[in-house]
């Protein structure tokens, strides 16, 4: 590993720990840092990626030098791999986080890794991490491009989002993409041990309660940072309760006899986590996890629910925390625009106006000031009244279409507009709708295997109501077709 890392004038500090495995070797460094994977061997899940010959191993024994995109839940070994890549082949690592960066910090890695390549005493390559790539704009990402093109850097790029929304296409197509999957919990309880027993770790000073683990797991959701953070919290907690335990009896008991002295010896050496000790660290760690942001899926979820439940208030709050926690506001509009089709719909369409007008307003001015505009469509959508007739219809007509109700296009309806087309029937029956006064006419147009089915079941709230009136009577003349 080169002594360079993080040695650029003002390169951002690096998030939780950092990538760099040289940070593992600080014993103050977080239980998940000191864990991290020093080879592929080490990783645990994620065999589809580790097969002999498959492209990561290759990159990793260096013969195909490629810039990485990593697509995958969080904590599950984004990170790891890029710090193997570069400790593996001896690349120096230098990390930005799309959170913090700018194109500013992004031109000065290229320029230092174009320098280092150029060293008179030897080139020195460079390992550039992007994490949360996706919080870049396309403006940031783009200047990633001619690092990559010229192969001045190799960029291994991580993201917990969709990749094909949220990557501009030139980088997608100019690197590897590689799907993480989340770890199970025999992955998780297998970097437990691992953990409890190594020297890098808690050393085998600790025992992990059967009921304990089973929490822990269920806590940690396939996240291997969570799970070893906890893990540490809970270690801390047993520690505290030994060593008072410990005072107390050299207080109450000053001649120990030799039971309780190998008794004590035994706890000394080993403390057990067990399930209240866990879980009363583990209230204290989530709510620092809540600030780093890791929480972010269950705020969102709560927020959304919040709106759907017409909460304006709780959902102010969970809006306020995500904001507190440095969340993408990208991300915050995106999961309102679906709120206002999924769960207000047709109870006031204008809701997805509002909605896309708020993505859009956060596109165009930025944080903070775009934190209004998030808030006038939360409070507008919370208020709205509220209807989920709209995803029910979509959601029931692809249940239809997938079990094969599908079925050919009525021959009056079918495209009338090529040579012969005429001749072969198609469109000759159709009636135009304006012909008629009603605007609406007697005339069949789904297939016959579905025809007559309702897939739209308006409610009566809101604007809905008069939509329910609507779409009864155009039925009525739809299907009056004597
Ligand atoms: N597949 C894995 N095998 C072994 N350890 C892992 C694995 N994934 C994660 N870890 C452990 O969890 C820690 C955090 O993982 P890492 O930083 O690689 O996650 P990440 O996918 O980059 O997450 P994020 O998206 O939150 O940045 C590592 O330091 C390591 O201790």
């Amino acid at each position: 590993m080169s002594d360079g890392l993080f040695d650029l004038p003002g390169a951002p500090a690096p998030a939780r720990g950092g990538g760099s495995l040289a940070d593992a070797d600080h014993t103050a460094a977080p239980l998940a840092v000191r864990m991290r994977p020093r080879s592929l061997d080490e990783l645990v899940g994620q065999q589809h990626l580790l097969a002999p010959g498959s492209p990561l191993r290759r990159l990793v024994e260096g013969d195909q030098p490629m810039s990485l995109l990593l697509w995958g839940p969080p904590g599950t070994g984004k990170t790891t791999i890029a710090a193997v890549v570069s400790h593996q082949t001896n690349r120096k690592f230098v990390e930005l986080s799309a959170v913090t960066a700018g194109v500013k910090d992004v031109r000065q890695v290229i320029d230092g890794a174009r320098r280092d390549l150029a060293r008179p005493g030897g080139a020195v390559e460079t390992v550039l991490f992007i994490d949360e790539v996706h919080r870049f704009t396309k403006a940031q990402q783009d200047a990633l491009l001619p690092g990559v093109e010229n192969r001045w850097v190799t960029l291994v790029a991580a993201t917990t989002e969709n990749p094909f929304f949220s990557v501009i296409s030139p980088l997608l197509s100019r690197s590897l993409l590689l799907t993480l999957e989340s770890l199970t919990d025999e992955d998780i309880s297998l970097l437990l041990d691992r953990a409890l027993v190594d020297e890098r770790g808690l050393n085998d000073e600790f025992e992990l309660a059967a009921d304990a683990r089973d929490h822990l797991l269920r806590m940690a959701g396939g996240d291997a940072r969570r799970a070893l953070t906890y893990l540490e919290a809970a270690a801390g907690g047993a520690r505290a309760k030994r060593d008072q335990a410990v005072k107390y009896r050299q207080a109450t008991e000053p001649e120990p006899t030799e039971s309780t002295d190998s008794a004590e010896a035994e706890a000394v050496r080993r403390a057990v986590i067990d399930l209240v000790t866990l879980e009363t660290a583990v209230d204290r760690a989530a709510v620092r996890y809540d600030r780093a942001g890791d929480q972010h899926y269950d705020v969102a979820s709560a927020l959304i629910k919040s709106i759907r439940g017409s909460d304006v208030d709780a959902a102010m709050h969970y809006l306020a925390r995500m904001i507190e926690a440095g969340e993408d506001p990208r991300f915050i509009a995106r999961r309102l625009v679906i709120s206002a089709s999924e769960d207000i719909g047709m109870g006031d369409p204008a809701a997805l106006g509002v909605a896309v007008a708020a993505a859009e307003a956060v596109q165009l001015i930025g944080m903070p000031e775009a934190r209004i505009n998030l808030a006038q469509a939360v409070v507008a959508l919370a208020l709205a009244p509220k209807s989920n007739a709209v995803i029910m219809a979509v959601d029931a007509a692809i249940a239809d279409v997938k079990a094969g109700k599908v079925g050919p296009v009525p021959p009056h309806l079918r495209d009338a507009h090529y040579a012969g087309a005429k001749k072969i029937g198609h469109g000759s029956s159709y009636q135009y709708s304006h012909n008629d006064p009603r605007g609406i006419v007697p005339q069949q147009y789904a297939p016959d295997v579905i025809d007559g089915t309702d897939y739209y079941n308006p409610t009566r709230r809101g604007g809905e109501a008069a939509y329910a009136d609507r779409v009864a009577a155009i039925r009525k003349i739809l299907r009056d077709r004597a």
